[in-house]
């Protein structure tokens, strides 16, 4: 990584521009956003995950999946209770259809959570792990640790800007509030690759009408806030368009099998270079339905529905998941915490 990367870096705040701009309807009733990132002040740069490696971040996304760490689960200890094991979530490696979350994925993933750099507060996500002796591995532990601090901030801004009385309304209350619910954040750093190369249908889903139905990654909704999203430009990235199928966008859950409903219309997510795509939470969606009960001029915030079909022979990406504390609490009922959604949901 040369001292080219930091330069760009430091205007993503710029280009996030003024947070009151986010008009409210842009923020309800978009199902993603898009937001500069990587760009100077003169217009969009070109690079793509794949171009990037070289001279921005000295070391090759493939190379990521060379290290095959243990999957490391996430645990959280409540008073007077024993340990509570989180499954499928955490920093470590998952292979292909590995994640019990996402059984029939044609997708392998490697997570990083928060550097201890940033918070030494305990968050019950286990440990990051590191290749030992690979060479690139300072020059990854260091950019990742950077970029995973880069798109936080990132998101900490979004969020303020979507609890503008303007837009979605405060949180929790208030930012303070807020904020604290991010003191111990589960957020995860990404690193995805999608092979179809050994491509076989039958490992695919079995849907409701009994069609197989192979994915990248299944339809779905991110759970934390939102996701900041960049990819190596290629194909596949769906989002759901169909509005009249609210319920679904509404989901307590992030994934359910009417999400697999033939009745959703799907239309493909560009791929603009230097920018992240945007998807919006389920907690997302829980935080402001609050508001949305209170005042009459307020709709809730749909969670984005999205997925990635097998287009091509071999994608990357890079999501990152903001997420709150494993235990924050929803501001509405049930008023369940974050970790017993998780658990819900990878049953
Ligand atoms: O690879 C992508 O473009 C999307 C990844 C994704 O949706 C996820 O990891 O939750
Ligand atoms: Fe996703």
């Amino acid at each position: 990584m040369g001292s080219n990367r930091t330069t760009t870096l430091r205007c993503i705040f710029t280009m996030l521009g003024d947070p009151s701009g986010l008009s409210h309807a842009e923020a309800a009733d978009s199902l993603f956003l898009i937001l500069d990132v990587f760009c100077g002040r003169n217009g969009p740069c070109s690079e793509t995950l794949t171009e990037a490696k070289g001279h921005r971040w000295g070391w090759d996304i493939s190379d990521v999946f060379l290290f095959r760490s243990n999957d490391r689960l996430a645990q959280i200890q409540e008073p007077g209770r024993s340990l509570i094991h989180i499954p499928s979530t955490g920093p470590g490696y998952r292979g292909v259809s590995d994640d019990s979350n996402f059984a029939g994925d044609r997708r392998e993933s490697f997570n990083l959570r928060m550097p201890q750099s940033m918070s030494n507060e305990l968050c019950g996500m286990g440990e990051n792990r590191w290749p030992s002796s690979a060479e690139w591995n300072e020059e990854f532990r260091s950019s990742s640790e950077e970029y995973f601090q880069l798109c936080f901030q990132t998101c900490s801004e979004l969020r303020r800007a979507l609890a503008h009385e303007k837009c979605l309304g405060p949180f929790l209350g208030s930012e303070a509030n807020s904020d604290r619910a991010f003191a111990r954040s589960s957020s995860l750093l990404g690193f995805t690759h999608y092979n179809y190369n050994d491509f076989k249908p039958s490992a695919g889903y079995v849907v409701a009408d009994a069609s197989e139905q192979v994915f990248g990654i299944r339809p779905h909704q991110d759970d934390g806030l939102c996701t900041l999203l960049y990819t190596d430009g290629q194909p596949g990235l769906e989002y759901a368009k169909c509005r009249s199928a609210g319920s679904m966008f509404f989901a307590e859950s992030c994934r359910s099998d009417e999400q697999f409903s033939k009745d959703i219309l799907w239309e493909e997510v560009p791929f603009l270079p230097g920018h992240w795509i945007v998807n919006l939470g389920t907690d997302l969606f829980r935080w402001a339905q609050q508001r949305s009960k209170e005042t009459s001029d307020c709709r809730s915030c749909k969670a984005t529905l999205h997925r990635v079909v097998p287009k091509c022979r071999e994608r990357y990406s890079m999501p990152f998941f903001y997420e709150p504390n494993l235990d924050a609490m929803d501001p509405c009922q049930p008023h369940k915490k974050r970790y017993e959604y998780l658990i819900e949901d990878a049953k």
